[in-house]
């Protein structure tokens, strides 16, 4: 629904996030360091304070066989799926439904001693992009999560401390086509990630916790969404 408050914002902000996770780490800038590395799967993260906080923005690449950019950007999106991979998610609520490849999301997640407890309210958007590299080729997608305002849920006037997030999910499917006259399977398949994403925490958390936190939580999240991805997809129908 391109006639919503949040239109022009969101825009903006996939235009913005596509391209710096279509850029390589070298060229992102400098100052990332890699801090986790599992198979196919790289994280890095630049050292990155706002007013004495970490907001350390993380770069994650993976490349995962067997399933497409769109079952991977369907799972990250649908919220019938979330609590089955989002293990830090205590509660979640889509506050409103702008159109069916937009959401307004408000989470709450599970406390981390000894920081006091956080919700995240963001919108989240999904979208298919022309493979500029190979115009015959798989479509690219991706989702983008952003923080936002909602007159019914103002920040930290609960429990929780609202974090600021802008995250996005960036895939790109490769077929390595099968022999002559044989079918298509998924072992022809194969999906480059990129997740990129800045978590301000929005209230003051110990440098050392916080980082210990993203050094455990982002890797096991990785790894735990794409596994959930291949198991959900593998007994059916491909879908680009
Ligand atoms: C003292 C800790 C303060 C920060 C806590 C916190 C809040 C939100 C988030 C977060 C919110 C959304 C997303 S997402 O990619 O949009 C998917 C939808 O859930 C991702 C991560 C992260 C963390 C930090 C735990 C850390 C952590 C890292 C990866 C996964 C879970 N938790």
């Amino acid at each position: 629904a391109t006639n919503h408050r949040l239109w022009p914002e969101i825009e903006r902000m996939v235009e913005a996030q596509v391209m710096m996770a279509k850029m390589g780490i070298g060229e992102c800038g400098s100052g990332w360091q890699l801090f986790a590395e599992d198979g196919e799967m790289k994280m890095y993260r630049r050292e990155e304070e706002v007013d004495g906080m970490v907001v350390d923005p993380l770069k994650a690449v993976h490349v995962v066989k067997g399933i497409t950019g769109h079952e991977v950007c369907h799972h990250f999106f649908s919220p019938q799926y979330r609590y089955d991979w989002e293990t830090t998610l205590e509660h979640m609520t889509v506050l409103e439904t702008i159109s069916d490849d937009t959401l307004v999301f408000l989470q709450t997640h599970k406390r981390i001693w000894p920081a006091s407890q956080r919700d995240g309210l963001f919108w989240s958007h999904i979208r298919k992009l022309p493979n500029e590299k190979d115009r015959d080729g798989p479509d690219i997608w991706t989702v983008v999560n952003n923080s936002t305002d909602h007159p019914d849920y103002p920040p930290n006037n609960g429990k929780c401390v609202r974090v600021f997030l802008t995250v996005c999910l960036l895939c790109q499917t490769t077929v390595d086509p099968p022999k002559e006259g044989m079918p298509l399977t998924r072992d022809n398949l194969s999906c480059k990630i990129t997740y990129c994403s800045v978590v301000n925490p929005g209230g003051w958390a110990p440098a050392s916790v916080l980082r210990a936190v993203y050094k455990r939580e982002y890797p096991k999240f990785l790894k735990r969404f794409t596994a959930y991805v291949k198991n959900q997809t593998q007994s059916k129908p491909i879908m680009f």
